[in-house]
């Protein structure tokens, strides 16, 4: 059975609805993206979301969502006293911004316990995280995280890190720029948005997005850029130009980057070329964007993801 394990911080979401009212689900970048990759792989793939919960019935209703949407949670451990966090989501012209309640979720502790973090990222073929996974953390327990991934690459596992971006988590510009630099390091693929690497690096092009992310040894990089042109560039092959199609109605783009990670991933990992896996990516996150709420499981023939 392979294995793909999406590594983070999910949180109870509160979306905004069209009557007014908000509707509660379960989101967060890499749990999003773990949900897609489910929606996509087929039975001979195990995929799991690695985190941390509390024991209380916020968390167990959090677990109990996960198993009924396919997600394999024996990669999540439980902790007392803690329990998950929470973000709404605030939405302007299909543009979206959030607000959170998150300093004390238990996820903050993902890696305090590093023999059981070896044990989950061992034998795994594909791991996602993100740089909210490391912005949740100690600057200490980043380097511990990245030391473990960094193990797991070695022992064959393709390392996926997607930048997600959120000054807010980040204790300055500077932890933040070498919290990428670091997640970038330990990674095989890394998912960039170019708006983001302009704000926080000063990038004047993709191009110097990619060889940022090259010299620190990423072998497939792709910079996305909303509804512009996405770079992608792989070892071996080079840089190819996606364009997305044109989306006329953008209701919420959360998750955009989210299902745009576990398409690419997925395709990528079926034997794709990096490009290919950019085509699929841009085809699903479109859908995504025309829906709201971070999970959209209406597109694979399925109700409301609640
Ligand atoms: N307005 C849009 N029209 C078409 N596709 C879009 C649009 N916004 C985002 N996408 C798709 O979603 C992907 C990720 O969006 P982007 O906003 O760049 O990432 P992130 O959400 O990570 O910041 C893009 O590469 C593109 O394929
Ligand atoms: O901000 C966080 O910590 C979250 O995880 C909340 C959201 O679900 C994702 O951030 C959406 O991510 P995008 O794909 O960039 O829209």
């Amino acid at each position: 059975m392979n294995r793909f394990l999406c590594l983070g911080e999910c949180m109870v979401e509160l979306a905004p609805t069209s009557d007014g009212l908000y509707r509660m689900g379960y989101a967060g970048d890499t749990f999003n993206c773990a949900w897609y990759a489910r929606q996509l792989l087929g039975d001979d793939w195990t995929v799991q979301y690695g985190t941390v919960v509390g024991q209380d019935a916020a968390s167990d209703g959090m677990l109990e969502y996960m198993e009924n949407h396919g997600i394999d949670t024996s990669t999540i451990r439980r902790v007392p006293d803690r329990t998950v966090g929470l973000y709404s989501i605030q939405l302007k012209n299909g543009e979206r911004s959030f607000s959170y309640w998150r300093g004390e979720a238990a996820a903050r502790l993902l890696a305090d316990d590093e023999a059981w973090l070896d044990s989950i990222l061992k034998d795994r073929q594909v791991i996602q995280f993100s740089g909210i996974t490391l912005a949740i953390l100690s600057p200490e327990k980043r380097q511990v995280l990245a030391r473990a991934l960094a193990r797991a690459r070695e022992g064959g596992a393709l390392v996926a890190f997607d930048t997600n971006l959120r000054p807010k988590l980040w204790e300055s510009e500077q932890a933040m720029r070498d919290g990428l630099v670091l997640g970038a390091s330990v990674a095989d693929v890394v998912l960039p948005s170019f708006d983001e690497e302009e704000a926080c690096f000063g990038d004047k092009t993709q191009a110097d997005t990619i060889a940022r992310y090259r010299e620190v040894g990423a072998k497939v990089i792709a910079v996305k850029n909303g509804k512009d042109t996405c770079h992608v560039w792989a070892e071996g092959v080079g840089e190819s130009l996606v364009t997305p199609a044109v989306v006329t109605n953008v209701v919420d783009s959360t998750a955009a980057g989210d299902s745009f990670a576990g398409g690419f991933l997925v395709t990528l990992v079926q034997g794709a070329t990096a490009a290919e896996a950019t085509k699929e990516a841009s085809e699903l996150a479109a859908q995504v964007i025309q829906r709201r709420g971070a999970l959209a499981p209406d597109i694979f023939g399925k109700g409301h993801a609640t």
